[in-house]
């Protein structure tokens, strides 16, 4: 990428979080440019905080995260001083394309950092004479429930936080709230809604354009029609078992297959509508390799749960403020470099009551609660469609794989060591709530699902790819 030459007309809004503002590349055929998206963190801050803590998302993602998540997933991109006015320019550019919802936070325009990462909507194995590459992104949450001695209440290990979140979101902060609370059967269809539809965070892109989004909201979430639409050429040619006549929902059931599994050894939430169906079907370890596996072993880092992490967290508090300057020395704020996932690795697994140990147990919950925000990008290019038509594959009978995929991590950035005692808070928050309104579900949410949504077309929220 050529700094000094970048002009905001060739970048486009491509997407947000809470932290970070994300534009692409308009011309993403050129796949060989050197990168297609850069992140804009929102913070308010000299020129050199900025580069600092954009350089220890890079040091997090690359020295700890893709260790334990398996490089070929991590992407940890690069820090990019980008000319101000470019910023400023694009900052005004991309204003009216962000959702409203998220307006409340402003760009930051005037350190000129920023984070280069490639498109991963849009890899590089694509030949930009093929159909548009499909990509699909998820963000899987906690895939466990904690069996830590420390939990205080018994809901916490039937019920996961996501469930328990989710109704805490729909009652407390959704627009309907009120309507939905004075109206029972309302709130049974509203709450059914929330349930049945796990993915929240779920993106489709087309040639790296967002068609379709279950969150944002904005302009450029299509319906599901719209993405019907798009996804239907993808599953009509070269391919026996697909005919025209498909209904909507074999066309996304074929898209992407979701399957529910279960870690070895750990229970599974009540709330779930899936359960039963599983139970049904038998469960299925997630392979040793994959991706999800990967995510739920980094998540069960956080051994101790928020409430027996807490007085760790206090322990190490109250040292650094008798001894300010340990802050450094216990990499509170990184460094993140490989000495830091060493450190972690060489943790005694009994409280010795030293403020090491602490520690050690304070950045593993970080790891692990990174892990849990993470989103997983699938991009899904189409095979060849002339080596699709070969003589040969006809002869024989064989169906190439319609398409080749490349699973990738993002969302990589540490959590503040601060941030803590407001997880502590949340998770007390969500728990009561739910302890006060659960009885709010209806009675069905713990059955089977109805016939449209049971196996094999929804099995469940935890996740496995099958090569299409
Ligand atoms: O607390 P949660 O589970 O709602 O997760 C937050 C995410 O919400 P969602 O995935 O939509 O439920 C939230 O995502 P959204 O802004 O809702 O898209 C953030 O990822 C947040 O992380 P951070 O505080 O910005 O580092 C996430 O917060 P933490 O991971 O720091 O808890
Ligand atoms: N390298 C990338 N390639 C393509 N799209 C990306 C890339 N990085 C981010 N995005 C898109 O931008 C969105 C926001 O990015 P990201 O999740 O990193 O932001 P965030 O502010 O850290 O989010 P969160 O709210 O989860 O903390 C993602 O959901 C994804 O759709």
């Amino acid at each position: 990428m050529e700094l000094d030459k970048m002009d905001e007309n060739d970048w486009k809004y491509h997407g947000e979080g809470n932290k970070s503002l994300v534009v692409s590349h308009s011309r993403t055929d050129l796949v060989y440019l050197p990168s297609g998206v850069t992140v804009y963190v929102f913070v308010f801050q000299t020129v050199e905080q900025a580069f600092r803590q954009i350089q220890n998302i890079v040091d997090f993602s690359s020295n700890v995260m893709s260790s334990l998540l398996g490089e070929k997933f991590v992407h940890s991109g690069e820090v990019v001083k980008l000319p101000l006015e470019f910023v400023r320019q694009l900052s005004i550019k991309v204003q009216h394309q962000r959702p409203a919802w998220r307006c409340d936070k402003v760009m930051d325009i005037y350190s000129g950092c920023a984070l280069c990462l490639p498109n991963l909507t849009y890899p590089v194995l694509y030949q930009p004479t093929h159909t548009p590459p499909l990509c699909v992104e998820i963000k899987p949450k906690c895939g466990f429930l904690p069996s830590s001695k420390h939990v205080s209440k018994d809901i916490k290990t039937k019920v996961c936080r996501f469930c328990m979140h989710q109704l805490c979101k729909l009652l407390l902060t959704k627009p309907l709230h009120c309507s939905v609370l004075r109206n029972r059967q309302r709130m049974h269809f509203a709450i059914r809604q929330l349930i049945e539809e796990p993915q929240n965070n779920f993106k489709i892109f087309k040639g790296g354009q967002c068609i379709y989004s279950s969150k944002e909201g904005s302009d450029d979430s299509l319906d599901l029609n719209s993405l019907l639409h798009h996804l239907r050429p993808y599953f009509l040619h070269g391919n026996n078992r697909i005919n025209s006549h498909m209904s909507s929902k074999a066309v996304l059931n074929d898209f992407i297959q979701v399957r529910e599994t279960r870690g070895e050894g750990r229970s599974f939430c009540e709330a779930s509508l899936f359960n039963k169906e599983r139970t049904r079907h038998g469960s299925q370890g997630l392979p040793s390799d994959s991706v999800l596996f990967r995510i739920l072993q980094t998540q069960m880092l956080d051994t101790q749960d928020i409430e027996g992490l807490y007085p760790l967290y206090r322990r190490v508090g109250q040292h650094l403020h008798d001894f300010p300057k340990e802050r450094t020395h216990l990499q509170i704020d990184g460094l993140y470099d490989e000495a830091f996932l060493e450190k972690l690795q060489k943790c005694p697994a009994e409280d010795d009551g030293s403020v090491e140990y602490a520690a050690a147990k304070v950045h593993q919950y970080r790891i692990a609660m990174t892990a849990k925000d993470c989103s997983i990008m699938v991009a899904l290019v189409p095979s060849n469609e002339e080596e699709d038509d070969d003589e040969g594959h006809k002869l024989s009978n064989v169906v190439p794989p319609a398409f080749s995929s490349l699973v990738s991590i993002l969302d990589l950035d540490p959590k503040p060591f601060d941030s803590i005692p407001c997880q502590l808070r949340l998770d007390q928050k969500i728990v009561s709530f739910y302890l006060r309104n659960g009885s709010a579900l209806p009675k069905g949410a713990l059955q089977p699902l109805p016939a449209i949504f049971s196996a094999p077309e929804r099995e469940d929220c935890t996740l496995l790819f099958h090569p299409v």
